[in-house]
């Protein structure tokens, strides 16, 4: 980030100073327009880049500060300078309450998202043309006298777009390093995920919308003393969104330079179109580069040069010195060998459900179901296919709400509550099928929990720890990988990294030994131990009994959504209904609990 920030500053410096060498206005002029696309650009990827939120509005925002400045200077006789202010706060209240309303359905996502701020810019146009505000005819400026800046009006405008292009690309540098970034990229990627990692999602949308508005609503300040007449007819058009988005999306999205590379490329080339009086043809143009960039290009520029000529670091070199594996053998964490005693009837009670009801459009997934999770234990919750049991985890870990029940855990009450804050109690769970974030390296993945989960660290603290789990699922050498570029043993290791990562004290394991061969479940299982060895709480969800009879402590049989059986492992197994209802055949129930253990001791 430092180089980041270093760089900016010696190219502002160098700005700085573009007006004294003589340059004719003209110039500036053009400096003034790449500025203030560069400043729009930026500004629209902190939430539709970064987030993913596409939103078609930017139009709404940018119109909102034009006319607050141009009602505030020329009705009002406020001083222009003390208008942007105004036109940010203005611009940021109207996106924030937009946001508030539509970020709270989940259904508003993807198209539904930009259909709906879209819209809102139609609703502002009407309001604004049939209000006194604007009334028809559109407000004029030529009376408001532009600040002293600069010792002419063009070096003036030049300065206050390089301002608000300065302001809004290192905000958007430091929003691309911090916690901050990293939770927005994650909602791109898969925000349910992220929620439940304990990203705060909502409120991480709204704050990068409204930041996004206001930014946006600062440029429309200044644009509207620099073209001195300010009409909804120019302004609230789709054509302002498309732009910004054709520029954010040509320099690439998922980066904080890329709006900055598509505004000046875009900026000059419409404006070469223009001086040669071909501004339709521009447009042909800026029509066909959005084209050819979604099909060919889509990291952008940015993203394109960044993949192909920025090697990846060597993973061997960057992993720091004091990880696990440097620690190895009574490090941070103890050897399997010998376990700890499994915890008795009367230890205390980490997880309680009590009544839970889970529907889905008339299927009863889970129906009154009562279940209690110890400290220190692991319980395996077994049963048929569609029983529950990877409900039970979803609604245990907030990715889905409640239908009814309550449900606690170390004594607070959890049902209810946003997943990120149950994230953020202490506990963590795996996806049966993993969810890996597509975009970031397996490093990144890991770091974000640890980042929002229990610990809630800072960046490279997180960073640092991610490397231990790394190292302890044997993942360290593909730290900067893919998830795509992982085979599904490496991937279901990511998911079990990413959960330890969060430090959680209850860890949902759900379905992790499902598709690996019998070495890999063996290495599965003897990490299970290592990870109740340091004193988690496990609860189990497997299908490979030979690791459940090995592993489990105690286990709860589901059946339709309903608890068929609980107890001690050979006890459960050895029931007949468990045997009719889960194994399907009476000599399977022996059979089980028989099957040699992976080499680790049994708790049964
Ligand atoms: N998102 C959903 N929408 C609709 N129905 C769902 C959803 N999730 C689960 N169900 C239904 O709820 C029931 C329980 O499913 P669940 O996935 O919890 O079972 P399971 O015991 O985990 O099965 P498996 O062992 O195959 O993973 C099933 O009938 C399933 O079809």
């Amino acid at each position: 980030m430092k180089k980041s920030l270093l760089l900016v500053a010696i190219a502002a410096m160098g700005l700085v100073l573009v007006p004294y060498v003589g340059l004719p206005a003209f110039y500036l002029s053009v400096l003034y327009l790449i500025f203030h696309w560069i400043a729009l650009s930026t500004s629209w990827n902190l939430l539709s880049g970064y987030s993913g939120y596409f939103s078609f509005g930017h139009g709404a925002f940018f119109g909102i500060g034009m006319y607050t400045t141009a009602v505030l200077s020329s009705g009002f006789d406020i001083p222009f300078l003390w208008t942007l202010p105004a036109a940010a706060a203005m611009a940021a209240l109207f996106g924030a309450v937009l946001g508030v309303v539509s970020f709270r359905v989940k259904a508003v996502r993807g198209e539904l998202f930009a259909l709906l701020t879209l819209a809102a810019t139609f609703v502002v146009a009407t309001i604004v043309l049939n209000t006194p505000i604007d009334g028809g005819p559109g407000v004029y400026l030529s009376a408001v006298p532009v600040p002293e800046i600069g010792p002419s009006a063009s070096t003036t405008f030049y300065y206050l777009a390089l301002a608000a292009a300065l302001l809004t690309v290192v905000i958007a540098l430091l929003i691309y390093y911090a916690r901050f970034g990293t939770g927005l990229f994650a909602i791109h990627d898969d925000e349910d995920v992220a929620e439940v990692l304990g990203v705060p999602t909502f409120r991480y949308k709204v704050v990068a919308f409204a930041l996004s508005c206001a930014l946006a609503g600062v440029v429309g300040g200044i644009h509207a003393l620099f073209v001195s007449y300010v009409t909804t007819g120019d302004i609230f058009t789709v054509l302002l969104p498309l732009t910004v988005i054709l520029m954010s999306v040509l320099g690439g999205t998922r980066h904080w330079a890329g709006p900055t590379v598509g505004a000046t490329v875009i900026t000059i080339l419409l404006y070469s179109f223009t001086a040669g009086d071909s501004a339709v043809l521009g447009k042909v143009a800026m029509g066909v580069i959005l084209i050819c960039v979604i099909l060919f290009m889509p990291d952008g520029i940015l993203g394109g040069i960044l993949k192909k000529f920025v090697r990846k670091p060597d993973a061997a070199r960057a992993r720091p010195k004091d990880t696990l594996a440097a620690d190895s053998n009574g490090g941070v964490l103890p050897e399997p060998a010998g376990g700890r005693p499994a915890p008795g009837a009367d230890s205390e009670i980490l997880l309680s459900a009590r009544g839970i009801c889970k529907s889905f459009q008339g299927v009863k997934a889970l129906n009154d179901v009562d279940l209690d999770v110890r400290r220190g234990e692991i319980l395996g919750l077994l049963g048929p296919n569609g029983s529950g049991k990877s409900t039970f985890i979803n609604v245990a870990s907030g990715h889905f709400p409640l239908t009814a029940g309550t449900m606690t855990f170390e004594g607070r009450r959890i049902s209810g509550i946003g997943a990120h804050r149950i994230a953020g109690s202490g506990i963590s769970r795996t996806y049966q099928i993993p969810r890996p974030f597509a975009h970031l390296t397996v490093l990144e993945n890991v770091a974000l929990p640890a980042m929002f989960g229990a610990r809630q660290q800072e960046r490279r603290r997180a960073e640092h720890d991610a490397w231990h789990w790394l190292e302890f699922t044997g993942l360290a050498d593909r730290a900067f990988a893919l998830p795509e570029d992982l085979n599904l043993h490496q991937r279901k290791f990511l998911e079990f990294a990413r959960a330890l990562a969060a430090h959680p004290q209850l860890l949902m394991l759900d379905e992790v030994l499902s598709g690996l061969t019998p070495s890999e479940i063996d290495e599965a299982v003897a990490l299970i131990q290592r990870i109740r060895a340091q004193g988690t709480t496990i609860l189990f969800v497997e299908h490979v009994m030979r690791a459940v009879m090995a592993l489990c402590d105690r286990i709860v049989v589901f059946n339709q959504g309903t608890v068929l059986a609980e107890g001690l492992p050979a006890e459960v197994m050895a029931r007949p209904d468990v045997v009719a209802t889960y194994l399907g055949k009476p000599a399977a129930a022996h059979a089980a609990p028989s099957v040699p253990p992976i080499g680790i001791r049994a708790h049964a």
